[in-house]
């Protein structure tokens, strides 16, 4: 989407000048979202407010305790399931608004889902899993399918089944599956869950960086603090509020990432 030029008035040198400049529309925008299972006044209180904001090609770590509200966040950004109030914009379009068919077409091109336990579709080659969803997001060019298993290092292995690839390998076909279709946002669920810390690691190198490569905004969800050293941006879900990154605690987790001597990548987006 072609960024958007919007008139500023400045000061310079002591004269009010007029310049045009780019205001990128985000990816995703969460404004006041609230979620309650079942009736208004004594349903379960999934979210309360939450907000956010997910710029194109950010990479983002969402932690939170169990029963924060991560998941149910992660539904409505799939547009999964309804919020009871407020609303999500992805790519500046109210995802209610687009309607039932709107969002099935959506979620197929413009959003990948990378699972914990890489719901790879069993009776499929790697190939084929990654080349289905081309085709659902409406491409037919193999070349593609090829290229993306390729850059998440298996070529040679396009041939082979889920059972026949381990762990680490089911969640490289997952992320050649999420990123073939050029998505503009992946939306990654406790990715590495299912798998030991060295092949988590590599998975959450990976993934942010093929995300980096080709500008999609990625959103992992995690109970660990292991996601923060690859994200540019750390937020926290505390009582199904979004707590913003300058809160104590998501600092806390930046500093043990530095101290840690991993590579911290510089943020590339400053708020
Ligand atoms: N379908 C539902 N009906 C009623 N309450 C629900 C439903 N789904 C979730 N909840 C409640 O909403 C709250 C948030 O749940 P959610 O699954 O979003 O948390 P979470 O942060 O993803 O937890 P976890 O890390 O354990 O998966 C919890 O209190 C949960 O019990």
């Amino acid at each position: 989407m072609l960024p958007v030029l919007e008139k500023h008035a400045t000061r310079d040198a002591g004269q009010t000048v007029t310049k045009e400049e780019p205001v990128t529309t985000p990816v995703i925008r969460v404004v006041d979202l609230w979620k309650i299972y079942g009736e208004e006044t004594d349903g379960s209180m999934a979210l309360r407010g939450a907000n956010m904001e997910i710029a194109r090609g950010e990479v983002l770590a969402l932690l939170g305790r169990s029963g924060s509200g991560k998941t149910t966040l992660l539904n409505l950004l799939a547009g999964l399931d309804r919020p009871s109030r407020g609303y999500i914009e992805v790519e500046g379009r109210n995802l209610q608004s687009l309607g039932e068919k709107g969002r099935t077409l959506l979620r197929r091109t413009r959003i990948g889902f990378i699972f914990q336990f890489f719901n790879l579709i069993p009776t499929l080659s790697a190939f084929e899993n990654v080349y289905l969803a081309l085709e659902l997001a409406g491409k037919t060019t193999p070349a593609q399918a090829f290229e993306a298993l390729e850059s998440v290092g298996l070529k040679g292995k396009e041939k082979r089944y889920p059972h026949e690839l381990s762990g680490g390998e089911q969640q490289r076909v997952a992320i050649a599956r999420a990123i073939v279709k050029a998505p503009a946002l992946i939306l990654a669920d406790e990715p590495t869950g299912n798998l030991d810390t060295a092949t988590g690691l590599q998975i959450l190198e990976l993934l942010s960086s093929r995300c980096r490569d080709l500008e999609t905004s990625l959103l992992m969800v995690t109970h660990t603090s292991m996601a923060c050293r690859f994200a540019d941006r750390v937020l926290r879900m505390v009582d199904g509020v979004v707590i913003p990154e300058d809160d104590g605690e998501a600092r806390e987790i930046r500093n043990e990432k530095i101290e840690s001597g991993f590579p911290a990548e510089k943020p590339r987006h400053h708020r």
